[in-house]
């Protein structure tokens, strides 16, 4: 810990260093402190979650800043305006009402092919600027601003509440206060009981000293007041909140702070701020905010995809199901935070768009039982909305379209490996029996013999197309190497090989005509 600075500027002069000259320049550097929480066997750390929450006690003594930046520790600050510009937000007409500043994630030292979509600009660029215009981007773990009020679980200042399913109907709030009855994050604020803070935040009486303060920031000209200085007490207490035994009967992890028991905790902090009402900002600036690394090589990526997806199924079973939210998340919000708690789900329907052109190829049926005009303008539409879908994510994110197509590869390969496996892990988990999807061959007859060929070939090689990223990496990478990459190893030759048998029949196959061309 670096003592508090003085007062008083404090100028340098040559002197001050070696080689660079201070003159007329303040050399006073802000506090600075180095925490290290206790961490006990036996003793769960809730990992990142438990870490932030350590450090947001600890600052509540040590300085009670009303906001704090949180960035992970393979990132690092890239442009240092951009806190200023999330302070606008925050200072701004209405921005009392602002839990977080989310910036976007962006990365050095990747490839510059992208090959496993590891900038991923449509997500940043494009569904969390989306959201900007909703109830506000989602917390995506790093390169965010908050409001250290909204992180202490209370509920926004609010004058109205908006009922009705897509929040239509305007209700003022009783301003005297009068009970209200319902759960508690539909209890206005004046309601808030105070009383309950120690049960709240333990027993430290300076995590809660003055929390409103950190609702609007503090008092002009409060900076230049003389601080006192740090005591041995005060340093002492912002230990004491960093044990192991803190949290034990609080609320921290539950609805204080970050919020344990996921692995995609950061999801989940940001979804119950969203729940309570508060809303987000997502600010995108010229220069990068911040930058960080990203894993580079096809099993570092897959396993790090495999656990947003298992955070996902963890969502989609748990409390924190969109299902379940509170009326002060907005419809669109709440339909947005319904996709990421399903979406590892789609692999299933995935998995078999994969698999069902090869499966085609190999018993001589086609997807469909007949190309009629009703099939083929379902297709039409899906192909044109899917097209017009691309077009907006392009546009939106500002990308090329190779990058878009690399975007495209890696959702197929996540989806058919890595969600999969969280899926099935999750169901697993959930219900003690597995699912068997049975195909069933008699919904498909005949058709013409060269579209069956033409159709089949076509998707099986659209299919292909997306796993050359995966492809390469199986061949570039060395070390361990996970299950999953010898299972997706096993169904591309399957595809590949029936394509060929396809394409090139074995002679005696040909010589008793037994293949239809
Ligand atoms: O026991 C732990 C584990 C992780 N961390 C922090 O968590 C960060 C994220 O871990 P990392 O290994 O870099 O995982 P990523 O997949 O890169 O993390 C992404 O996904 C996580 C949620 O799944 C978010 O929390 C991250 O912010 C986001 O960058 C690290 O930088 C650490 O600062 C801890 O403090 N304690
Ligand atoms: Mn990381």
């Amino acid at each position: 810990m670096i003592k508090n600075p003085h007062y008083n500027v404090v100028p340098g002069d040559a002197a001050s260093h070696p080689y660079l000259d201070f003159t007329g320049v303040d050399v006073r550097v802000p506090m600075f402190v180095y925490l290290s929480r206790e961490k006990r066997p036996g003793h769960d750390h809730n990992k990142k979650a438990g870490a932030m929450n350590a450090m947001v006690r600890a600052s509540a003594i040590l300085s009670n800043g009303p906001f704090m930046l949180n960035f992970d520790c393979d990132h690092y600050i890239y442009n240092c305006m951009a806190i200023r510009e999330a302070m606008c937000y925050m200072l701004d007409r209405g921005g009392d009402r602002i839990c977080y500043i989310q910036f976007p994630q962006r990365f050095e030292g990747i490839d510059p092919s992208d090959r496993y979509a590891n900038h991923n600009t449509v997500f940043f660029d494009g569904n969390m600027r989306a959201l900007d215009g909703l109830q506000g981007p989602m917390y995506v773990g790093t390169g965010c601003l908050f409001r250290r009020y909204a992180v202490y679980g209370f509920n926004p200042p609010r004058t109205n509440e908006y009922r009705g399913i897509y929040g239509q109907v305007k209700v003022p709030i009783d301003p005297h206060g009068h009970h209200h009855p319902g759960p508690e994050e539909l209890r206005p604020l004046p309601e808030h009981p105070d009383h309950e803070a120690p049960q709240r935040f333990g027993k430290s009486k300076i995590v809660h000293r003055d929390h409103r303060r950190g609702q609007n920031g503090r008092p002009p000209g409060a900076l230049l007041m003389p601080r006192p200085p740090l005591d041995a007490a005060t340093v002492a207490e912002s230990v004491a909140v960093i044990s192991c035994w803190y949290e034990d009967g609080t609320e921290w992890g539950l609805r204080v702070g970050w919020i344990y028991g996921s692995v995609t905790e950061d999801v989940v902090t940001g979804y119950s701020m969203h729940n309570r009402g508060w809303r987000s900002v997502c600010c995108i600036t010229r220069r990068d905010a911040f930058r960080g690394t990203a894993p580079i090589n096809l099993t570092d990526r897959l396993h790090q995809v495999l656990r947003w997806a298992t955070g996902s199924v963890e969502i989609f079973f748990s409390k924190n199901n969109a299902f379940l939210a509170s009326r002060r998340l907005k419809f669109l919000q709440r339909l947005s935070y319904l996709n990421v708690g399903i979406y590892s789900f789609t692999s299933l329907f995935l998995i078999m768009y994969c698999l069902l052109p090869a499966l085609s190829l190999f018993s001589g049926q086609f997807i469909v039982a007949t190309l009629d005009p009703t099939f083929l303008c379902h297709l039409l539409l899906i192909t044109i909305t899917l097209m017009l879908l691309c077009l907006l994510e392009v546009k939106w994110s500002g990308i090329g379209l190779e990058e878009w197509w690399r975007n495209e590869q890696f959702w197929v390969i996540g989806g058919t490996s890595a969600h999969l496996a969280a899926v099935l892990q999750g169901l697993l988990k959930v219900i003690a029996y597995t699912v068997h999807v049975g195909v069933s061959r008699t919904v498909y007859a005949e058709i013409p013999q060269y579209s069956k060929l033409l159709g089949g070939g076509f998707f099986s090689f659209w299919v292909l197309a997306h796993y050359y990223p995966f492809a390469k990496g199986l061949m570039g990478r060395r070390g361990r190497t996970p299950t999953l990459v010898y299972v997706w190893a096993g169904l591309i030759s399957i595809t590949v090989s029936l394509l060929w048998i396809t394409i090139s029949p074995p002679d005696d196959r040909i010589a008793q005509g037994g293949i239809d061309m």
